[in-house]
């Protein structure tokens, strides 16, 4: 068997391959009613939100990365009529129909489809009125849920690719989410895992699977070096998915500590990097805002499962687990607390490294990027006022594959 198709090692190391969504039909559902549900603040507009998009891959493509997309790897995995139907049953098995008749229906309807179109049905959802004419035994729950619009979801934040997947070393982590609105993207995640050729042909570790009870979403992990990452204990991310994740890399990889960067649990800030991000080998971006509350504890291997120990300040920590003489935590916002805060929330700090010291970032957050700048820094700016509105920037926006090693 071939070694596995993925290589990550780093946070920094340059970026060869990636995983995207392309922004969909999914975002023309969102609603200002159940917004908050699809964990999303505001409506984008989808043709200016595709146009950056495109940018985005664009800017990663000319610096030699390869890109892929989910949709083209789920079709491909759904040309298989027993994995299309196995598919079809997981979509609806999510999905709170709560009537067996329903299902039976939406089921036909969806295996009459072809793969492509079954793939835009599971990220758009299925409304109430692309089906006017499906029929089925009404129950009374049916009545019940009749001003429901959708019979399933749409799943509007594919496009961060970042948090359902996570490649560490040559495996992977097929992450838990915290809310039932980001479950179907793992599921996808696991399709591709189980069927695609680019994992079935070679020999892939899987760490974590999306059936495993404690959530725990890839916005929070970074691999910060071959033996070394960082999780962040948030919004999202449970303790136990620290411990049981961190439990199983320490018996199987080469990973042998775990930084884990505890930060308030707030939406603002709901994983590690909207606060916090590698930028080159010895320098971090940082949201001053969350410097006084950060808690950080170094999980090392154990007997009982891993060995906790408290440690004083994440400068501190870093220094000790990289075993560098000094490190350089850039504070984002450019010296102003409303200017930090603002800039956070539009994702400043949420920088995606494509090699060491060069980043893509919003080109919005002007006082950060002049900041990151002053410090050597390479900053690619692409616009993003239209990404922006779910909540998250070019780091949240790309499950990075491969990685060339440092
Ligand atoms: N890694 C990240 O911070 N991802 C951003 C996720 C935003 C999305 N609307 C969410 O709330 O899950």
């Amino acid at each position: 068997m071939k070694q596995s198709f993925l290589n990550v090692n780093s946070e920094i190391g340059k970026l060869k391959a990636v995983l995207l969504h392309r922004p969909g039909r999914e975002l023309e559902r969102l609603t200002p009613q159940y917004l908050e549900e699809l964990l999303f603040d505001d409506i984008p507009w989808l043709k200016r939100m595709r146009n950056e998009h495109d940018a985005f891959a664009l800017t990663m493509a000319d610096r030699g990365c390869e890109i892929y997309y989910y949709e083209n790897l789920l079709e491909e995995v759904l040309e298989k009529a027993e994995v299309k139907e196995k598919f079809i049953s997981d979509v609806i098995k999510g999905t709170n129909l709560a009537n067996p008749y329903l299902e039976q229906a939406i089921k036909e309807y969806l295996l009459s489809l072809p793969p492509q179109k079954v793939v835009r049905v599971a990220i758009e959802g299925l409304h109430k009125e692309d089906v006017p004419n499906l029929s089925w035994e009404y129950r009374l729950v049916d009545y019940v849920k009749s001003d429901y619009p959708f019979y399933i979801n749409p799943i509007p934040n594919l496009y961060f690719t970042r948090d359902p997947g996570t490649t560490i070393g040559n495996g992977l982590s097929i992450n838990k989410m915290k809310t039932p609105a980001r479950n179907r993207e793992t599921m996808f995640l696991h399709y591709i895992y189980k069927y695609h050729p680019l994992f079935t042909s070679s020999e892939t570790p899987l760490y974590y699977n999306y059936t495993d009870p404690y959530s725990i979403e890839g916005g929070d992990i970074l691999v910060l070096n071959e033996t070394t990452l960082a999780i962040g204990c948030s919004e999202r991310t449970s303790a136990w998915g620290i411990e049981t994740l961190s439990q199983r890399l320490f018996q199987e990889t080469k990973i042998d500590k775990v930084l884990v960067i505890q930060i308030p649990f707030t939406r603002a800030y709901m994983h590690l990097d909207t606060v916090f991000t590698m930028l080159n080998y010895d320098q971090f971006a940082i949201y001053p805002g969350v410097k006084n509350s950060i808690k950080v504890y170094l999980l090392t291997k154990g007997v009982n499962g891993p060995k906790i120990t408290p440690l004083s300040s994440l400068e501190a920590a870093l220094k000790q687990v990289l075993k560098l003489p000094s490190v350089e935590l850039i504070e984002s916002g450019g010296g102003t607390e409303i200017t930090a805060a603002r800039e956070q929330w539009n994702d400043s700090t949420n920088t995606l490294a494509i090699e060491p010291g060069v980043v893509i970032t919003y080109d919005r957050n002007e006082y950060t990027n002049e900041t990151l700048r002053r410090r050597g820094i390479e900053v690619i700016e692409i616009e993003g006022s239209e990404l922006v509105r779910g909540r998250g920037g070019p780091r949240c926006m790309s499950m990075p594959l491969i990685r060339e090693n440092l």
